[in-house]
């Protein structure tokens, strides 16, 4: 079987147990979130999240979820949970998100007003270190389970950019083969109920996006393309 030169990144978000951080780690994902948005069925506090710290494998990031919360929050988080990269899924600006000093995730909404194209939501975010498109605005929260118009993405991004918004293992292959993002991200669609992981739905979520990237080679190999 031919292999792949390009490995989507998978993210799971919304973790609440540590067996389910251990299992994420055992799978080979690249990052677990843990959501500090207020509102959220997800959300844990700063203990909680320096519990599941501990269960994190080597290499595995943190990524720690904000929708408007307060810079003191945000603060309390990176001092006392330390992770490798901020999720912002409000209406921060980039003065906000750069304040931490450490590197972060711009979730941009894609159920109301679209982004007017790549070039712009640089422009506007100069500081993120990636963009992160989901479902949320127009009345619809993020983490909801509803998929976007995956045609509606802006062009022109040239910085790495996650897809997100009501993935699962039934339609993340197609979703990975028609965006080629750099990364998903997913939470609704790897649960049993809100906070709590189902191990065969994690399992299957990465099959489907490996076979995905395996898709995407033979493409390469066949059409003599080059790498995404
Ligand atoms: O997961 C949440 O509860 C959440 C709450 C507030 C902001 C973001 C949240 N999660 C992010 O939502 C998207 C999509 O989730 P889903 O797969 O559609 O359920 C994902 O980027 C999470 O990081």
């Amino acid at each position: 079987m031919p292999r792949t030169l390009f490995r989507t990144r998978i993210k799971f978000c919304g973790l609440t147990r540590p067996g389910d951080v251990r299992l994420a780690g055992e799978l080979g994902v690249d990052a677990v979130g843990f959501v500090f948005a207020h509102g959220s069925p997800r959300r844990i506090h700063v203990a909680e999240a320096r519990a599941l710290c501990k269960a994190l494998a080597p290499l595995l990031d943190a990524v720690a979820v904000f929708r408007n919360n307060s810079a003191d929050e945000v603060r309390e988080v990176v001092k006392h949970v330390r992770p490798s990269l901020l999720q912002f899924h409000g209406d921060e600006d980039d003065a906000f998100c750069r304040r931490f000093d450490v590197p972060w995730i711009k979730a941009v909404g894609m159920g109301g007003d679209l982004p007017a194209s790549g070039p712009a939501l640089m422009a506007a975010f100069p500081g993120a270190s990636a963009f992160l498109f989901d479902s949320h605005g127009g009345g619809h929260d993020g983490g909801s389970g509803r998929r976007f118009d995956w045609s509606a993405m802006p062009a022109g991004l040239t910085r790495p950019h996650l897809l997100s918004g009501g993935l699962s293992p039934a339609n993340v292959h197609d979703a990975v083969a028609a965006t080629m993002p750099w990364g998903v991200d997913v939470s609704s669609g790897i649960e049993a109920a809100p906070g709590q992981k189902d191990g065969d739905l994690m399992r299957a979520f990465v099959t489907e996006v490996r076979r995905a990237d395996c898709r995407a080679d033979d493409d390469k190999t066949t059409h003599g393309e080059g790498a995404r």
